[in-house]
C-alpha cells in the first residue's frame, strides 16, 4: 500500500533552523498550569502520580477543575524570572506547555473559555514567556497536547459514525488553535506535540500531517517533533517505511538510548526529563521531592544525549503562584556553572564516528571543528581511566577543560592511560582529546 501520509524526507534536515536546533543540545522543558495549583495533593490526600495527571487520576469533577481558574492568579509569575532560570541552565531553547491533557490554555485562545483570559489576572503568559525568553536570545518552542480530556468532541477511540463526526469537529478545532499560536506568535521556533498515543489519533494520520505541513508553510524553518506523526496505517514516530517522520525523533521519555548504540545517532533525536522521578508538574509531596536528581545526574544524561547526537530538554515545574521551585533552580544553576566550564565539549558537538563507547563516560565531537573530548561522569574507584583511540592514532595531548594540559601514560599503541585522582567537586572531568596519525 503506497503510504501517503508518512515520512517526507529520507535524510535529516540540513537547513539553518534545524542546525541550530541540533547545535542547541541542552533545553528547558516547562510544564505549568491549573495542575500547578493542587501541585499533586487533592482533598489533603497526596496522589502519588505526576501531579498533571491530577485530575484524572483523582477522579475530581470537571467543574471542581475548572474552578481552579479562578486560583491561578500568577501572584509571583514573572516570566524574567524564569528566563533567569534558563541562563543560569545554560539552556539554548525552551519549550513550555502551551495546552496540556486538562485543556487549559496559557494564552487567550478564541476557540475556547478555558484559557488564562478567564483568569484573575488575564495575562498572555505565552506572551510574557517569548519576549522574556527571546530577548536572552534563547529559542522558545510550543508544546501542544492533542489529548484534550476537557474537550466534548475528544474522543480515544472511534466506535461509530458519531464518534467520528465528533472527533472530526475536534481535529477541526486543535487545527484552528495551532493556527491561532502560529499567528499570534510568529517567532515560536518549533512545536512539540503529545498526547497522540490513542487509537483516534492514530485513525486519523491524515490529520498529524496537514498539521506539519499547515506549520511549516506559515512558520518557515520551524522544527516538529516525531511524536506529532501517525502514518496511514498508525504507525507513529518512525512510519511504515522506517522512515522518521516530522523533524527529530521524541520518544525518548524519562528514558535514554542505550549510550552504546552507535544507530542512535544516524537521526534528530531529543529525550525529555524530570528533575524529581516521575512528575512533571510540580508535586509539593515527599513522593516526588525526595527524589530530585543531582546536578551531576543530569550533566551524566546531557553528555550521554550529546554522545548520541541528541538534545536534552531538563523539565521544570513551577509553583502554582508562578515561582520556579527553589532546589530545582539550584540544580539549574550548578549544572550551568558545569557547562560554563566545559560546555565547549556539548553545545555543537555531537557523535564521535569511530570511538567506542568507554564506560567510564563519554566521547563527544564538536561538529565543526571535528575535535574529540572525553567527558569522565564515572570515574572508576581505581582513579584511572584506559583511554582508547580508534586505532592507527596516538595521543598527542590531553587537556582538561577550566584547567589545562593533564598527563597521561601510553600503555600500547592508541592505548593510554589517565590518573584522574579523587573525585573533583567541580564534577565531572572533560577532557579535549588531541590526536595525530600513528607513525609508523
Ligand atoms: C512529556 C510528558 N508526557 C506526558 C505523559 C504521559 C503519560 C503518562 C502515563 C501514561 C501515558 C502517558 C506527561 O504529562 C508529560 O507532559
Amino acid at each position: 500500500m503506497e503510504l501517503k501520509y508518512g515520512a517526507s524526507r529520507e535524510k535529516p534536515r540540513e537547513d539553518a533552523a534545524m542546525q541550530r536546533f541540533r547545535g542547541h543540545r541542552v533545553g528547558q522543558f516547562i510544564h505549568w498550569g491549573l495542575y500547578a495549583l493542587p501541585a499533586g495533593r487533592w482533598e489533603g490526600k497526596d496522589v502519588e502520580f505526576a501531579a498533571e495527571f491530577l485530575p484524572r487520576v483523582a477522579k475530581v469533577p470537571q467543574q471542581r477543575w475548572e474552578a481552579l481558574a479562578n486560583d491561578f492568579t500568577l501572584a509571583d509569575f514573572d516570566a524574567e524570572r524564569w528566563a533567569d532560570t534558563a541562563v543560569a541552565l545554560g539552556a539554548r531553547y525552551m519549550t513550555i506547555t502551551t495546552k496540556h491533557h486538562d485543556g487549559f490554555c496559557l494564552w487567550p485562545s478564541a476557540h475556547t473559555d478555558f484559557h488564562m483570559g478567564n483568569t484573575p489576572s488575564g495575562r498572555d503568559v505565552l506572551g510574557e514567556l517569548v519576549a522574556a525568553y527571546e530577548a536572552r536570545g534563547i529559542d522558545v518552542n510550543f508544546y501542544y497536547s492533542v489529548l484534550d480530556w476537557r474537550h466534548p468532541d475528544w474522543r480515544f477511540t472511534l466506535e461509530n459514525d458519531a464518534d467520528n463526526l465528533a472527533f472530526a469537529r475536534y481535529l477541526d478545532f486543535a487545527m484552528k488553535q495551532l493556527e491561532e499560536l502560529a499567528e499570534r506568535y510568529p517567532s515560536v521556533k518549533g512545536f512539540w506535540f503529545d498526547g497522540t498515543w490513542d487509537e483516534s489519533v492514530k485513525a486519523n494520520g491524515w490529520w498529524t500531517w496537514e498539521v506539519e505541513r499547515m506549520l511549516k508553510e506559515r512558520l518557515p524553518g520551524v522544527v516538529v517533533n516525531s511524536r506529532l506523526r501517525a502514518d496511514d496505517l498508525g504507525a507513529r514516530h518512525v512510519d511504515s517505511n522506517g522512515l522518521l517522520m516530522g523533524d527529530y525523533e521524541s520518544g525518548y521519555e524519562r528514558r535514554l538510548p542505550e549510550p552504546w548504540d552507535r544507530s542512535v545517532a544516524a537521526r534528530d533525536w531529543e529525550a525529555c526529563m524530570t528533575i524529581p522521578q516521575a512528575s512533571w508538574g510540580y508535586h509539593q509531596g515527599p513522593w516526588a521531592q525526595s527524589t530530585l536528581k543531582h546536578p551531576w545526574d543530569v550533566v551524566d544524561m546531557i553528555a550521554h544525549c550529546t554522545s548520541l547526537g541528541g538534545n536534552f530538554l531538563l523539565n521544570f515545574g513551577p509553583r502554582g503562584d508562578g515561582s520556579m521551585a527553589p532546589a530545582e533552580v539550584e540544580i539549574a544553576r550548578t549544572v550551568g556553572e558545569w557547562l560554563a566550564v566545559n560546555g565547549e565539549a556539548i553545545y555543537g558537538c555531537g557523535y564521535a564516528e569511530g570511538w567506542d563507547y568507554p564506560g567510564w563516560g563519554y566521547f563527544t565531537r564538536d561538529s565543526s571543528t571535528g575535535k574529540v573530548f572525553a567527558v569522565v561522569t564515572r570515574a572508576p574507584a581505581s582513579g584511572r581511566i584506559r583511554l582508547e583511540l580508534p586505532t592507527g592514532l596516538e595521543l598527542v595531548g590531553l587537556r582538561l577543560l577550566g584547567s589545562g594540559e593533564y598527563p597521561f601514560k601510553g600503555l600500547a599503541d592508541s592505548v593510554f592511560e589517565v590518573e584522574l585522582g579523587g573525585a573533583s567537586n567541580a564534577g565531572p572531568r572533560v577532557f579535549a582529546v588531541e590526536t595525530s596519525a600513528l607513525a609508523h
